[in-house]
Protein backbone atom coordinates (compact mmCIF):
# COMPACT_ATOMS: atom_id res chain seq x y z
CA UNK A 1 0.00 0.00 0.00
CA UNK A 2 1.25 3.58 -0.92
CA UNK A 3 0.37 6.76 0.12
CA UNK A 4 1.19 9.58 -1.61
CA UNK A 5 0.31 13.05 0.43
CA UNK A 6 1.43 15.56 -2.04
CA UNK A 7 -1.73 17.25 -2.88
CA UNK A 8 -2.07 17.71 0.77
CA UNK A 9 0.86 20.00 1.67
CA UNK A 10 2.58 23.13 0.84
CA UNK A 11 1.14 26.62 0.63
CA UNK A 12 -0.69 26.22 -2.42
CA UNK A 13 -3.67 23.76 -0.08
CA UNK A 14 -6.14 25.30 2.07
CA UNK A 15 -6.52 23.56 4.40
CA UNK A 16 -3.19 22.31 4.10
CA UNK A 17 -0.09 20.23 6.01
CA UNK A 18 2.93 22.78 5.57
CA UNK A 19 6.12 20.55 4.60
CA UNK A 20 8.32 22.13 6.98
CA UNK A 21 5.61 20.78 9.59
CA UNK A 22 6.06 17.59 9.09
CA UNK A 23 8.84 16.80 11.26
CA UNK A 24 6.93 17.91 14.04
CA UNK A 25 3.88 16.03 13.56
CA UNK A 26 6.06 12.43 13.39
CA UNK A 27 7.32 14.04 16.89
CA UNK A 28 3.27 13.76 18.04
CA UNK A 29 3.56 10.69 15.94
CA UNK A 30 6.14 8.59 17.53
CA UNK A 31 4.35 9.83 21.55
CA UNK A 32 1.14 8.23 20.18
CA UNK A 33 2.50 4.84 18.93
CA UNK A 34 4.33 4.60 22.67
CA UNK A 35 0.89 4.54 23.78
CA UNK A 36 -0.70 2.51 21.21
CA UNK A 37 2.40 -0.10 21.37
CA UNK A 38 1.60 -0.16 25.53
CA UNK A 39 -1.85 -0.64 24.85
CA UNK A 40 -1.69 -3.23 22.34
CA UNK A 41 0.57 -5.18 24.65
CA UNK A 42 -1.55 -5.04 27.43
CA UNK A 43 -4.44 -6.07 24.72
CA UNK A 44 -6.02 -3.32 26.63
CA UNK A 45 -9.83 -2.23 25.72
CA UNK A 46 -9.89 -1.13 22.08
CA UNK A 47 -6.02 -1.31 21.73
CA UNK A 48 -6.61 -4.87 21.53
CA UNK A 49 -8.25 -4.41 17.60
CA UNK A 50 -4.44 -3.90 16.64
CA UNK A 51 -3.44 -7.77 17.35
CA UNK A 52 -6.37 -9.15 15.56
CA UNK A 53 -4.44 -10.45 12.69
CA UNK A 54 -1.93 -12.45 14.84
CA UNK A 55 -4.96 -13.70 17.07
CA UNK A 56 -7.79 -14.49 14.71
CA UNK A 57 -7.49 -18.43 14.48
CA UNK A 58 -9.58 -18.69 10.87
CA UNK A 59 -9.73 -22.67 11.58
CA UNK A 60 -12.04 -21.91 14.01
CA UNK A 61 -14.41 -19.67 11.94
CA UNK A 62 -13.65 -22.21 9.13
CA UNK A 63 -14.84 -25.36 11.73
CA UNK A 64 -18.00 -23.44 12.91
CA UNK A 65 -19.54 -22.70 8.96
CA UNK A 66 -18.76 -25.88 7.71
CA UNK A 67 -22.34 -26.92 7.95
CA UNK A 68 -23.43 -24.46 6.03
CA UNK A 69 -20.40 -23.94 3.83
CA UNK A 70 -22.79 -25.50 0.99
CA UNK A 71 -25.06 -22.68 0.98
CA UNK A 72 -25.86 -20.30 -2.68
CA UNK A 73 -26.37 -17.35 0.15
CA UNK A 74 -25.49 -15.96 3.31
CA UNK A 75 -27.57 -13.29 4.79
CA UNK A 76 -25.77 -11.66 7.76
CA UNK A 77 -28.18 -9.89 10.62
CA UNK A 78 -26.31 -7.18 11.94
CA UNK A 79 -25.48 -4.04 12.19
CA UNK A 80 -22.90 -1.33 12.25
CA UNK A 81 -19.70 -3.03 12.84
CA UNK A 82 -21.88 -6.70 13.08
CA UNK A 83 -22.01 -5.87 9.44
CA UNK A 84 -20.42 -3.55 7.57
CA UNK A 85 -16.72 -4.93 7.67
CA UNK A 86 -18.43 -8.76 6.72
CA UNK A 87 -20.02 -6.95 4.11
CA UNK A 88 -16.70 -4.79 2.96
CA UNK A 89 -15.18 -8.06 2.20
CA UNK A 90 -17.14 -10.08 0.51
CA UNK A 91 -17.72 -7.04 -1.67
CA UNK A 92 -14.07 -6.57 -2.56
CA UNK A 93 -13.11 -10.26 -2.81
CA UNK A 94 -15.79 -12.49 -3.05
CA UNK A 95 -15.96 -13.96 -6.51
CA UNK A 96 -19.52 -13.15 -6.85
CA UNK A 97 -20.60 -10.99 -3.73
CA UNK A 98 -24.18 -10.54 -4.47
CA UNK A 99 -24.52 -14.18 -2.77
CA UNK A 100 -24.06 -11.99 0.54
CA UNK A 101 -27.03 -10.56 2.15
CA UNK A 102 -27.49 -7.82 4.62
CA UNK A 103 -30.27 -7.10 6.92
CA UNK A 104 -28.97 -4.47 9.10
CA UNK A 105 -31.80 -1.91 9.12
CA UNK A 106 -35.58 -3.01 10.11
CA UNK A 107 -37.21 -1.05 7.39
CA UNK A 108 -40.39 -3.62 7.49
CA UNK A 109 -40.64 -3.40 3.47
CA UNK A 110 -36.96 -4.07 2.57
CA UNK A 111 -36.51 -6.79 5.23
CA UNK A 112 -40.14 -8.58 3.43
CA UNK A 113 -38.38 -7.85 -0.03
CA UNK A 114 -35.11 -9.38 1.12
CA UNK A 115 -36.50 -12.54 2.59
CA UNK A 116 -38.82 -12.79 -0.31
CA UNK A 117 -36.20 -12.84 -2.92
CA UNK A 118 -33.82 -15.50 -1.46
CA UNK A 119 -34.27 -19.04 -1.75
CA UNK A 120 -34.60 -19.71 2.12
CA UNK A 121 -33.86 -23.34 2.04
CA UNK A 122 -30.15 -22.43 0.62
CA UNK A 123 -29.28 -19.37 2.79
CA UNK A 124 -27.05 -19.65 5.75
CA UNK A 125 -28.37 -17.10 8.49
CA UNK A 126 -24.89 -15.37 9.95
CA UNK A 127 -26.29 -13.55 13.47
CA UNK A 128 -23.79 -11.38 14.64
CA UNK A 129 -23.93 -8.98 18.28
CA UNK A 130 -21.18 -8.18 19.93
CA UNK A 131 -23.38 -6.80 23.30
CA UNK A 132 -26.64 -9.23 22.25
CA UNK A 133 -29.09 -6.87 22.56
CA UNK A 134 -28.77 -4.42 19.12
CA UNK A 135 -32.88 -4.18 18.94
CA UNK A 136 -32.68 -4.18 15.02
CA UNK A 137 -30.71 -7.04 14.84
CA UNK A 138 -33.30 -8.84 17.75
CA UNK A 139 -36.02 -8.19 15.87
CA UNK A 140 -34.63 -8.89 12.19
CA UNK A 141 -33.36 -12.62 13.24
CA UNK A 142 -36.81 -12.94 15.10
CA UNK A 143 -38.52 -11.82 11.80
CA UNK A 144 -36.15 -14.16 9.55
CA UNK A 145 -36.46 -17.65 11.67
CA UNK A 146 -40.31 -16.72 11.38
CA UNK A 147 -39.79 -16.49 7.43
CA UNK A 148 -37.86 -19.36 7.80
CA UNK A 149 -40.76 -21.47 9.87
CA UNK A 150 -43.81 -20.38 7.61
CA UNK A 151 -41.11 -21.77 4.51
CA UNK A 152 -40.77 -25.20 6.40
CA UNK A 153 -36.91 -24.88 6.72
CA UNK A 154 -34.78 -25.38 9.77
CA UNK A 155 -33.28 -22.47 10.51
CA UNK A 156 -30.97 -23.87 13.32
CA UNK A 157 -29.34 -26.48 10.87
CA UNK A 158 -28.35 -23.24 9.02
CA UNK A 159 -27.35 -20.28 12.04
CA UNK A 160 -24.26 -19.39 12.60
CA UNK A 161 -24.15 -16.61 15.44
CA UNK A 162 -21.06 -14.48 16.71
CA UNK A 163 -22.08 -12.93 20.24
CA UNK A 164 -20.48 -12.53 23.37
CA UNK A 165 -21.20 -15.05 26.52
CA UNK A 166 -24.35 -13.72 27.28
CA UNK A 167 -27.03 -11.84 26.62
CA UNK A 168 -30.20 -12.71 24.75
CA UNK A 169 -28.50 -13.77 21.77
CA UNK A 170 -25.98 -15.97 23.50
CA UNK A 171 -29.42 -17.54 25.71
CA UNK A 172 -30.86 -18.03 21.71
CA UNK A 173 -28.11 -20.29 21.40
CA UNK A 174 -27.68 -22.36 24.06
CA UNK A 175 -31.76 -22.88 24.08
CA UNK A 176 -31.03 -23.58 20.45
CA UNK A 177 -28.03 -25.55 20.47
CA UNK A 178 -26.48 -23.17 17.91
CA UNK A 179 -22.73 -23.44 16.46
CA UNK A 180 -21.46 -19.95 18.51
CA UNK A 181 -18.23 -17.46 17.54
CA UNK A 182 -16.90 -15.62 20.17
CA UNK A 183 -16.34 -12.12 19.65
CA UNK A 184 -12.73 -11.38 20.48
CA UNK A 185 -12.21 -9.35 24.00
CA UNK A 186 -11.10 -5.70 24.27
CA UNK A 187 -12.55 -5.14 20.47
CA UNK A 188 -15.10 -2.79 19.75
CA UNK A 189 -17.45 -3.93 16.83
CA UNK A 190 -16.30 -1.22 14.27
CA UNK A 191 -12.34 -2.49 15.04
CA UNK A 192 -13.69 -6.24 14.83
CA UNK A 193 -13.57 -6.47 10.98
CA UNK A 194 -10.54 -9.28 10.92
CA UNK A 195 -12.39 -11.37 13.79
CA UNK A 196 -15.07 -13.95 13.48
CA UNK A 197 -17.31 -10.75 13.44
CA UNK A 198 -16.10 -9.95 10.11
CA UNK A 199 -14.89 -13.23 8.41
CA UNK A 200 -18.03 -15.64 8.13
CA UNK A 201 -19.53 -14.65 5.24
CA UNK A 202 -16.02 -14.63 3.55
CA UNK A 203 -15.50 -17.92 5.02
CA UNK A 204 -18.26 -19.23 3.76
CA UNK A 205 -17.71 -17.46 0.12
CA UNK A 206 -14.67 -19.22 -0.29
CA UNK A 207 -12.92 -15.77 0.62
CA UNK A 208 -8.76 -16.03 1.50
CA UNK A 209 -9.63 -15.00 4.43
CA UNK A 210 -5.90 -16.29 5.54
CA UNK A 211 -4.38 -14.09 2.82
CA UNK A 212 -6.50 -10.72 4.27
CA UNK A 213 -4.95 -11.65 7.61
CA UNK A 214 -1.62 -11.63 6.23
CA UNK A 215 -1.91 -8.38 4.53
CA UNK A 216 -2.92 -7.14 7.92
CA UNK A 217 -0.29 -8.43 9.31
CA UNK A 218 1.94 -6.59 7.23
CA UNK A 219 0.60 -3.60 8.12
CA UNK A 220 0.47 -4.25 11.93
CA UNK A 221 4.63 -5.38 11.43
CA UNK A 222 5.17 -1.82 9.39
CA UNK A 223 3.66 0.04 12.39
CA UNK A 224 7.04 2.28 14.50
CA UNK A 225 7.38 5.22 15.54
CA UNK A 226 7.63 7.25 12.49
CA UNK A 227 4.91 8.28 10.52
CA UNK A 228 7.57 8.15 7.31
CA UNK A 229 7.67 4.22 8.09
CA UNK A 230 4.11 3.39 7.69
CA UNK A 231 1.63 4.58 5.60
CA UNK A 232 -1.61 3.63 7.92
CA UNK A 233 -0.10 6.05 10.62
CA UNK A 234 0.79 8.79 8.37
CA UNK A 235 -2.83 8.88 6.63
CA UNK A 236 -4.26 9.42 10.29
CA UNK A 237 -1.43 12.10 11.06
CA UNK A 238 -2.00 14.07 7.73
CA UNK A 239 -5.92 13.67 8.38
CA UNK A 240 -5.24 14.85 11.64
CA UNK A 241 -3.60 18.12 10.51
CA UNK A 242 -5.62 19.00 7.79
CA UNK A 243 -8.68 18.96 10.13
CA UNK A 244 -6.80 20.95 12.43
CA UNK A 245 -6.07 23.23 9.90
CA UNK A 246 -10.13 23.05 9.22
CA UNK A 247 -10.92 20.56 7.33
CA UNK A 248 -13.92 19.42 8.83
CA UNK A 249 -15.19 17.04 6.02
CA UNK A 250 -13.23 13.84 5.17
CA UNK A 251 -14.82 12.28 1.45
CA UNK A 252 -13.44 8.75 1.15
CA UNK A 253 -13.69 8.58 -2.92
CA UNK A 254 -12.78 4.68 -3.61
CA UNK A 255 -12.23 4.58 -7.33
CA UNK A 256 -13.20 0.47 -7.28
CA UNK A 257 -16.36 -0.52 -7.45
CA UNK A 258 -15.42 -3.56 -5.27
CA UNK A 259 -14.51 -0.85 -2.51
CA UNK A 260 -17.95 1.26 -2.35
CA UNK A 261 -18.45 -0.66 0.95
CA UNK A 262 -15.26 -0.06 2.16
CA UNK A 263 -15.91 3.92 2.16
CA UNK A 264 -19.08 2.94 4.30
CA UNK A 265 -17.06 0.66 6.81
CA UNK A 266 -14.58 3.56 6.95
CA UNK A 267 -17.66 6.28 7.81
CA UNK A 268 -18.22 4.39 11.22
CA UNK A 269 -14.60 3.57 11.94
CA UNK A 270 -13.95 7.57 11.75
CA UNK A 271 -17.23 9.21 12.44
CA UNK A 272 -18.09 6.66 15.72
CA UNK A 273 -14.44 6.87 16.85
CA UNK A 274 -13.06 10.55 16.50
CA UNK A 275 -16.70 12.31 16.72
CA UNK A 276 -16.35 13.75 20.29
CA UNK A 277 -15.68 16.58 22.18
CA UNK A 278 -16.67 18.81 19.79
CA UNK A 279 -14.10 17.53 17.12
CA UNK A 280 -13.75 14.95 14.57
CA UNK A 281 -14.34 14.97 10.69
CA UNK A 282 -17.21 14.15 8.96
CA UNK A 283 -16.54 11.21 6.59
CA UNK A 284 -18.69 11.87 3.19
CA UNK A 285 -19.36 8.63 1.24
CA UNK A 286 -18.17 8.73 -2.58
CA UNK A 287 -17.48 6.65 -5.27
CA UNK A 288 -15.28 7.25 -8.34
CA UNK A 289 -15.90 8.48 -11.47
CA UNK A 290 -19.49 8.37 -10.41
CA UNK A 291 -18.96 10.97 -7.96
CA UNK A 292 -17.00 12.79 -9.96
CA UNK A 293 -20.22 13.47 -11.92
CA UNK A 294 -22.10 14.79 -9.16
CA UNK A 295 -19.89 15.76 -5.54
CA UNK A 296 -16.65 16.64 -7.04
CA UNK A 297 -18.06 19.95 -8.04
CA UNK A 298 -18.65 20.58 -4.53
CA UNK A 299 -15.16 19.19 -3.08
CA UNK A 300 -13.46 21.76 -5.52
CA UNK A 301 -15.65 24.84 -5.47
CA UNK A 302 -17.73 24.61 -2.09
CA UNK A 303 -16.03 25.82 1.56
CA UNK A 304 -13.12 25.11 1.77
CA UNK A 305 -13.91 22.54 4.60
CA UNK A 306 -12.82 19.28 3.35
CA UNK A 307 -10.36 17.05 2.46
CA UNK A 308 -10.78 14.09 -0.41
CA UNK A 309 -9.23 10.71 0.38
CA UNK A 310 -8.73 8.91 -3.18
CA UNK A 311 -8.00 5.04 -3.06
CA UNK A 312 -7.33 2.80 -5.83
CA UNK A 313 -5.91 -0.92 -6.79
CA UNK A 314 -2.82 -0.42 -8.72
CA UNK A 315 -3.65 -3.36 -11.18
CA UNK A 316 -7.33 -3.51 -13.11
CA UNK A 317 -9.27 -6.16 -14.68
CA UNK A 318 -8.64 -5.86 -18.88
CA UNK A 319 -11.48 -4.71 -20.66
CA UNK A 320 -11.00 -2.34 -24.05
CA UNK A 321 -13.08 -0.05 -25.59
CA UNK A 322 -14.36 -1.46 -28.78
CA UNK A 323 -12.94 1.02 -31.39
CA UNK A 324 -15.53 3.35 -32.98
CA UNK A 325 -16.41 4.76 -36.50
CA UNK A 326 -17.04 7.98 -35.69
CA UNK A 327 -13.78 9.85 -35.37
CA UNK A 328 -15.44 12.07 -32.25
CA UNK A 329 -14.37 8.76 -30.48
CA UNK A 330 -11.07 8.30 -31.51
CA UNK A 331 -9.42 9.44 -28.18
CA UNK A 332 -10.47 5.53 -27.06
CA UNK A 333 -8.74 4.39 -29.69
CA UNK A 334 -6.52 1.05 -27.73
CA UNK A 335 -7.59 2.58 -24.73
CA UNK A 336 -8.61 0.26 -21.79
CA UNK A 337 -12.15 0.96 -18.85
CA UNK A 338 -9.20 1.01 -16.68
CA UNK A 339 -7.09 3.00 -17.95
CA UNK A 340 -10.07 6.00 -18.35
CA UNK A 341 -10.79 5.14 -14.68
CA UNK A 342 -7.35 5.61 -13.82
CA UNK A 343 -7.38 9.14 -16.10
CA UNK A 344 -10.45 10.35 -14.82
CA UNK A 345 -8.60 9.30 -11.11
CA UNK A 346 -5.40 11.46 -12.14
CA UNK A 347 -7.67 14.67 -12.74
CA UNK A 348 -9.62 14.30 -10.05
CA UNK A 349 -6.64 14.84 -7.97
CA UNK A 350 -5.11 17.31 -10.36
CA UNK A 351 -8.02 19.35 -10.60
CA UNK A 352 -8.53 19.57 -6.50
CA UNK A 353 -4.80 20.51 -6.19
CA UNK A 354 -5.27 23.10 -8.76
CA UNK A 355 -7.76 24.60 -7.38
CA UNK A 356 -6.06 24.47 -3.76
CA UNK A 357 -7.92 21.39 -2.24
CA UNK A 358 -6.12 18.78 -0.24
CA UNK A 359 -6.10 15.13 -1.47
CA UNK A 360 -4.69 12.32 -0.14
CA UNK A 361 -3.90 9.14 -2.39
CA UNK A 362 -3.98 5.55 -1.30
CA UNK A 363 -2.86 2.89 -3.85
CA UNK A 364 -2.95 -0.73 -3.03
CA UNK A 365 -0.59 -2.90 -5.16
CA UNK A 366 -3.91 -4.80 -5.95
CA UNK A 367 -7.49 -4.91 -4.68
CA UNK A 368 -6.58 -8.80 -3.14
CA UNK A 369 -7.01 -10.29 0.15
CA UNK A 370 -3.62 -9.09 1.14
CA UNK A 371 -4.43 -5.70 -0.09
CA UNK A 372 -7.54 -5.25 1.57
CA UNK A 373 -6.49 -6.84 4.64
CA UNK A 374 -3.57 -4.16 5.06
CA UNK A 375 -6.36 -1.52 4.11
CA UNK A 376 -8.24 -2.14 6.84
CA UNK A 377 -5.95 -2.68 9.24
CA UNK A 378 -4.12 0.75 7.96
CA UNK A 379 -7.07 2.71 8.91
CA UNK A 380 -8.02 0.96 11.71
CA UNK A 381 -4.70 2.42 12.85
CA UNK A 382 -5.10 5.92 11.34
CA UNK A 383 -8.16 5.78 13.39
CA UNK A 384 -6.17 4.94 16.88
CA UNK A 385 -3.36 7.33 16.48
CA UNK A 386 -6.01 10.64 15.07
CA UNK A 387 -7.52 9.33 18.61
CA UNK A 388 -4.04 9.79 20.26
CA UNK A 389 -2.99 12.71 18.74
CA UNK A 390 -6.77 14.38 19.01
CA UNK A 391 -6.86 13.30 23.22
CA UNK A 392 -10.05 11.94 22.98
CA UNK A 393 -11.60 8.30 23.96
CA UNK A 394 -11.50 6.58 20.62
CA UNK A 395 -13.12 3.03 21.62
CA UNK A 396 -16.41 4.46 23.06
CA UNK A 397 -19.55 5.44 21.34
CA UNK A 398 -21.96 7.33 24.06
CA UNK A 399 -23.78 9.43 22.01
CA UNK A 400 -25.25 6.01 19.67
CA UNK A 401 -25.59 4.05 22.60
CA UNK A 402 -28.03 6.73 23.91
CA UNK A 403 -30.45 6.53 21.00
CA UNK A 404 -30.44 2.46 21.54
CA UNK A 405 -31.55 2.84 24.91
CA UNK A 406 -34.09 5.50 24.23
CA UNK A 407 -35.28 2.73 20.93
CA UNK A 408 -35.79 0.13 23.87
CA UNK A 409 -37.45 2.67 26.41
CA UNK A 410 -40.35 3.21 23.98
CA UNK A 411 -40.81 -0.22 22.34
CA UNK A 412 -40.79 -1.66 26.04
CA UNK A 413 -43.37 1.15 27.21
CA UNK A 414 -41.30 1.58 30.41
CA UNK A 415 -40.46 5.28 31.43
CA UNK A 416 -36.85 6.16 31.19
CA UNK A 417 -34.82 9.10 31.16
CA UNK A 418 -34.14 8.68 27.61
CA UNK A 419 -38.16 8.32 26.44
CA UNK A 420 -38.79 11.61 28.29
CA UNK A 421 -36.27 13.28 26.22
CA UNK A 422 -38.13 11.86 23.04
CA UNK A 423 -41.41 13.22 24.85
CA UNK A 424 -40.11 16.68 25.04
CA UNK A 425 -38.82 16.83 21.86
CA UNK A 426 -38.73 19.81 19.90
CA UNK A 427 -41.47 19.89 17.16
CA UNK A 428 -42.82 22.75 15.03
CA UNK A 429 -44.84 21.48 12.35
CA UNK A 430 -45.93 23.10 9.25
CA UNK A 431 -48.53 20.85 7.52
O1 LIG B 1 -22.62 -5.69 17.66
P1 LIG B 1 -23.70 -5.00 18.37
O2 LIG B 1 -23.52 -5.05 19.86
O3 LIG B 1 -25.05 -5.51 17.96
O4 LIG B 1 -23.63 -3.50 17.99
C1 LIG B 1 -23.90 -3.02 16.71
C2 LIG B 1 -23.59 -1.54 16.67
O5 LIG B 1 -24.35 -0.96 17.71
C3 LIG B 1 -24.14 0.40 17.97
O6 LIG B 1 -24.65 1.17 16.96
C4 LIG B 1 -22.70 0.69 18.22
O7 LIG B 1 -22.50 2.05 18.42
C5 LIG B 1 -21.89 0.21 17.06
O8 LIG B 1 -20.52 0.46 17.29
C6 LIG B 1 -22.11 -1.25 16.89
O9 LIG B 1 -21.34 -1.70 15.82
Amino acid sequence: MHLDIGAALGDDAEPGVDEGDLDDLDEQVAQAHETIAAGRENDDFGYAALNLPEETDTSVIREAVEPVADAEYVLTVGIGGSALGAKTVTAALADDPHRHVILDNVDPEHVERTLSDLPLDDTAINVVSKSGTTAETLANFLVVRAAYEDAGVDWTELTVVTTGESGPLAELVAEHDLPRLPVPDGVPGRFAALSSVGLVPAAILDVDIEGLLAGASAAADGLGPSLYDSPGYAYGAVCYALEEEGAAVNAVMPYAERLEYFAEWFAQLWAESLGKEGRGQTPARALGATDQHSQLQLYRAGPNDKMVTVVRPGERAEVPIPESEHDSLSYFAGADLGQLLDAEYDATVASLAEAGRPAVEIELDELDAEGLGELLYAMEAATVLVGELADIETFTQPAVEWGKRAARGLLSGEETEETKTVAQRPSYRID
